[in-house]
């Protein structure tokens, strides 16, 4: 069984994979982007090669080397660096798994393979159990994310008996909006030291009533501190305060939504935010457009999100 290590709580970035114009992997800017998130947005988990750091899009060398270098640089700075190792062949994903046990990760995560697709919850179980058995020391947490692998197995369902079969499960990420489907998850496992991490950045608050420990997106990249403010709030139950600012973190995400938001508009927000150049998205997605960009700019700049001294006096719709 994995040592029972410090549970998985707070924000978890979903890292973005920088890339050059060129559409190579970045490495170099990796180790600011970890003191980025550190000083910057309070955020010292990382969730490695997921959807938003485009991991299925990657080689399998890539992702070993993306882990590598965000274990390294992340040493003495960052608390966890979970790697996502999905993929859909069982060898690479034990490759993965077993690579990030090597190198030292904190825990490693696994989506459904999604095109042979496990139609029941025996098989999808089997599938992970022979992943996780790669990285026996290394705590393991499904990623469920039906709306992209397509994949309706409900979590609760999932979740049933499932440390019989994984010795090593320690909790679930959960990026859907069915929160009857996470409320039973966290209800029906009152009793176990389960992570119940949430993946809908915009719906945060509602998962944290029903229990959610913490939270994965690619928001928390820079929008890190703001949630942070409205987690300790929730945590003073501050209700108020924590709905306020939900709802100031769901104008932006809904704005953007409305423009088409995505992994690749993600690296330009995180472009823009941090100053750190994240590149263009690899194919098949596509670079966001310049339009985007200058509206999301002007966005955060409506909502304090981004320092502005122009619009301060007005300040239309900043939250605090
Ligand atoms: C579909 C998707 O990309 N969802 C994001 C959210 O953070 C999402 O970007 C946010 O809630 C805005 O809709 C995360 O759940 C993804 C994630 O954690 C990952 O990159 O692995």
């Amino acid at each position: 069984m994995a040592s029972p290590k410090k549970k998985l709580q707070g924000l978890v970035a979903a890292t973005i994979t920088p890339m050059t114009e060129n559409g190579e992997i970045n490495f170099s800017v990796i180790g600011q982007y970890v003191d980025y998130l550190v000083k910057e947005q309070g955020v010292k988990n990382v969730f490695v090669n997921g959807t938003t750091g485009e991991g299925l899009s990657l080689s399998i060398s890539e992702r070993r080397r993306v882990a590598e270098e965000w274990v390294t640089k992340g040493r003495n700075k960052l608390d966890q660096v979970v790697i996502h190792v999905g993929a859909l062949s069982l060898k690479e994903s034990q490759e993965l798994a077993q690579h990030a046990a090597e190198i030292g990760a904190d825990g490693i995560a696994v989506l459904a393979p999604f095109f042979l697709k496990p139609w029941n919850k025996d098989v999808l179980i089997n599938f992970l159990k022979e992943v996780a058995a790669a990285a026996p020391a290394l705590p393991f947490y499904y990623y469920h994310i039906p709306a992209l692998t397509g994949i309706k197995i409900r979590a609760e369902e999932l979740l049933d008996g499932i440390q019989d079969k994984i010795p090593t499960f320690q909790g679930l990420k959960f990026s859907d909006t069915d929160l009857l489907d996470f409320g039973q998850c966290v209800d029906q496992n009152r009793q176990r030291q389960f992570a119940f991490l949430f993946g809908v950045d915009e719906q945060l608050l509602s998962a944290l009533v029903m229990g959610a420990t913490g939270a994965v997106g690619s928001t928390y990249n820079y929008l890190g501190k703001k949630t942070n403010q409205m987690l300790e709030a929730f945590e003073r139950k501050d209700f108020s305060v924590a709905l306020n600012y939900q709802f100031c973190i769901q104008r932006f995400i809904n704005f953007v939504l409305k423009l088409g938001f995505g992994v690749s508009q993600t690296k330009a927000i995180m472009t823009l935010v941090s100053g750190i150049p994240m590149g263009p998205p690899r194919l098949p997605l596509q670079k966001a457009s310049r339009e985007f960009t200058d509206n999301a700019e002007a966005k955060l700049k409506s909502l304090d999100f981004l320092s502005f001294t122009g619009l301060k006096d007005r300040n239309l719709e900043a939250c605090s």
